[in-house]
């Protein structure tokens, strides 16, 4: 079946090749991927878009010696196949296999770690000054999509490496896609078809001008039909990459190894930065990915042969689905709402809201700062904007929130999601600092619905709390709750009791309050009667109750799907300190260390997030087996 391609555990074994041979190895290559992916879900239509690409790279540069990074690394299946991992990529983003991104720590060929888009030239920029000053001649090529170049980093790294003028070949991978159709004044000019019916629209207009001018028209037209040589060259993609010191190489066909191959063979000769603008097409090889690229973009596992995505039990409806269909009801009332993201509009569930308000949606392309001082702008003109970004992705953005949001006290609504553990992406995409890096800052408000009927209050009381605010909510989907009609403003700082008992409280926050409820039945099996707390907020904190709940049971279990380490338990940590001395704590969430991927109930149960284990960790703090050690005020120390 993979005859070839069995052969092939190095990239050295790929340089043994023949031409001819790698068009067969790209075929079976393609295979291979289809046939794992359909079986483990992943990132697709981006790695059917790059095969020969990976081929050509591997083949013409000298991957460990010469860095091959891969920008976000979602499209690096191919490089990791033929880097020695074939027979375990069935474990690509599977509980404790390989990783769906290049990690330093797990081949020498992955020069640079991903998952975070635009990133890889400045870091190549950073390894080419590293090699001029070691005197060593190894090359540095980043590989960057169209989708990625939209991220600010990647120019301010192309304003410095233009400038140095170090050796550093920058490959654009231009499919014209993001996750969704890509956006931007850039992504139009970089992909414009100079030989297609742009360039010959603006010639025939051009003649038409000329010959229009009396007497000297007739030597003009003359003229500028030699100009149009200078003219095409002036409107090249090339342009505006030339001017920031690039040698420009493109377009190229992305899918035509031999061609490739040349041309990187002749790339890798040249001195100073390059830049080789390469064409291809996103899911290339397989019809259903090439027709919807962004539904193959991230897809679970699926029937090769219909494409249909093998759907689970039909479960309840995601947090991401309640909040888009929030913000269309919302905004059906309300002109004032905007709806912002970056590059993410299906992820996020805005893509009904752009259909049903295209005038106030914006996809600002994956420029996740640039997104929040845009909606701090909107908000100075009294406008609600809600921007919708992934709590990882927000990281990039933190000072935005800082200083363009809470220190203006500008009414923008941070819409978080996949805060939490979100599973099969890991440590690069876990959603678990948001709490902590959000809480410390003045005048912001943060919080978290307990289910997805709660999402629809929060969203309502965000928007309409007129000042900063965050909401977080997890991946996946809710618990198929009753949906209330109307949505009723929460007040703000104000969180629920939901069990009594006089042994101990349970104080959680978001998607941890429902396991909490069930390991308070869990506990009831012990003699243990447990307080709940749906904390609602964490910040400002519902200092009433939880100071009430700790007077009456003397110690307090908080439990976060997020970093402990500055997080809701800290925040009630302090509370207790400052208010209520003698209470008893002990906090469940995120320890100081990174989650590898896993899923999300794998990675719950392992950090005792899930009910069995809070209901564990409670029987332990509490001395299970020491009955003495129960009943009202049994945790006084
Ligand atoms: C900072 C950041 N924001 C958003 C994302 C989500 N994301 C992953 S891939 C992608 C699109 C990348 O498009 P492109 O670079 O053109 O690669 P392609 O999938 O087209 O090969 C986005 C928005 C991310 N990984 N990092
Ligand atoms: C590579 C990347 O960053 C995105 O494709 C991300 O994997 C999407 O995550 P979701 O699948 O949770 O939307
Ligand atoms: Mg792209």
């Amino acid at each position: 079946m993979y005859t070839l391609l069995n052969t092939i555990n190095s990239p050295a074994d790929l340089k043994k090749l023949k031409q001819d041979k790698l068009l067969i190895l790209a075929d079976e290559i393609r295979e291979f991927l289809l046939e794992t992916v359909s079986k483990t879900g992943g990132h697709l239509a981006s790695n059917l878009g790059c095969v020969e690409l990976t081929l050509a790279l591997h083949y013409c540069f000298n991957s460990p010696d010469d860095s091959i990074i891969w920008d976000v690394g979602h499209q690096a299946y191919t490089h990791k196949i033929i880097t020695g991992r074939r027979d375990k990529f069935i474990t690509q983003r599977q509980y404790h296999g390989i990783s769906g991104f290049p990690k330093r720590s797990e081949s020498m060929h992955d020069a640079f770690g991903a998952g975070h888009s635009s990133t890889s030239i400045s870091a190549g920029l950073g390894m080419a000054v590293a090699h001029g000053l070691k005197e060593e001649a190894s090359k540095v090529i980043a590989v960057i999509g169209d989708g990625s170049l939209t991220g600010g980093i990647a120019f301010e790294a192309l304003n410095q490496a233009g400038h140095l003028h170090k050796n550093l070949i920058v490959v654009l991978n231009d499919n014209e896609m993001s996750i969704s159709k890509n956006v931007g004044a850039l992504s139009t000019f970089i992909s414009r078809k100079l030989t297609g019916s742009y360039y010959r629209g603006l010639k025939k207009e051009m003649q038409g001008l000329l010959k229009n001018i009396p007497a000297i028209g007739g030597n003009i037209l003359h003229f500028a039909r030699k100009a149009e040589n200078s003219l095409k060259g002036f409107l090249t993609p090339g342009t505006l990459f030339e001017a920031l010191g690039f040698e420009y190489i493109g377009p190229v066909q992305g899918h035509d190894l031999p061609q490739l191959i040349e041309i990187m063979q002749n790339v890798r000769a040249l001195e100073g930065p390059v830049l080789v603008h390469v064409m291809t097409t996103k899911g290339k090889g397989y019809q259903p990915a090439e027709k919807t690229p962004d539904k193959f973009h991230g897809v679970g596992p699926f029937d090769v042969k219909t494409g249909k995505v093998i759907a689970g039990k039909p479960g309840a409806q995601s947090y991401t689905g309640i909040f888009g269909e929030t913000m269309v009801k919302l905004a059906a009332e309300d002109k004032k709402i905007i709806a912002i993201t970056a590059a993410m509009p299906d992820g996020t569930g805005l893509t009904p809201f752009a259909k049903a308000y295209p005038d106030r949606f914006f996809d600002v392309g994956i420029a996740e700062q640039h997104a929040l001082t845009f909606a701090a702008g909107m908000a100075t003109e009294g406008f609600r904007p809600v921007a919708a970004i992934y709590s990882t992705f927000v990281q990039r953005a933190y000072d935005q929130v800082f200083h363009d949001i809470c220190l203006q006290k500008l009414p923008v609504t941070l819409a978080l999601d996949r805060a939490g553990l979100v599973g099969d992406d890991g440590p690069t995409h876990h959603g678990v600092f948001d709490l902590s890096y959000l809480r410390h800052l003045p005048e912001m408000t943060v919080m978290a619905p307990k289910d997805e009927n709660e999402l629809q209050h929060m969203l309502k009381t965000a928007i309409y709390s007129d000042r900063p605010i965050a909401l977080r909510y997890p991946r996946g989907a809710g618990y198929g709750v009753a949906m209330d009609e109307s949505l009723q403003a929460i007040p703000i700082g104000v969180g629920e009791q939901l069990a009594e008992g006089g042994d101990l409280t349970l104080v959680a926050i978001g998607s941890t309050v429902y396991p909490a409820m069930e390991a308070a039945e869990l506990l009831k099996e012990k003699g243990i009667r447990a307080t709940v707390i749906n904390a609602r907020f964490v910040k400002p904190l519902d200092r009433n109750l939880i100071l009430a709940a700790a007077g009456r049971t003397g110690c307090i279990i908080t439990v976060e799907e997020n970093a402990m380490q500055g997080g809701f338990g800290s925040a009630v940590l302090e509370l207790l300190a400052d208010e209520a001395a003698g209470i008893r704590v002990k906090r469940i969430g995120v320890p100081d260390r990174y989650i590898e991927q896993g899923s999300q109930a794998q990675l719950r149960q392992d950090l005792r997030l899930d009910a069995a284990g809070i209901a564990q960790t409670a029987a332990e703090f509490l001395g299970k087996n020491d009955s003495s050690r129960t009943g009202p005020g049994a945790c006084r120390t």
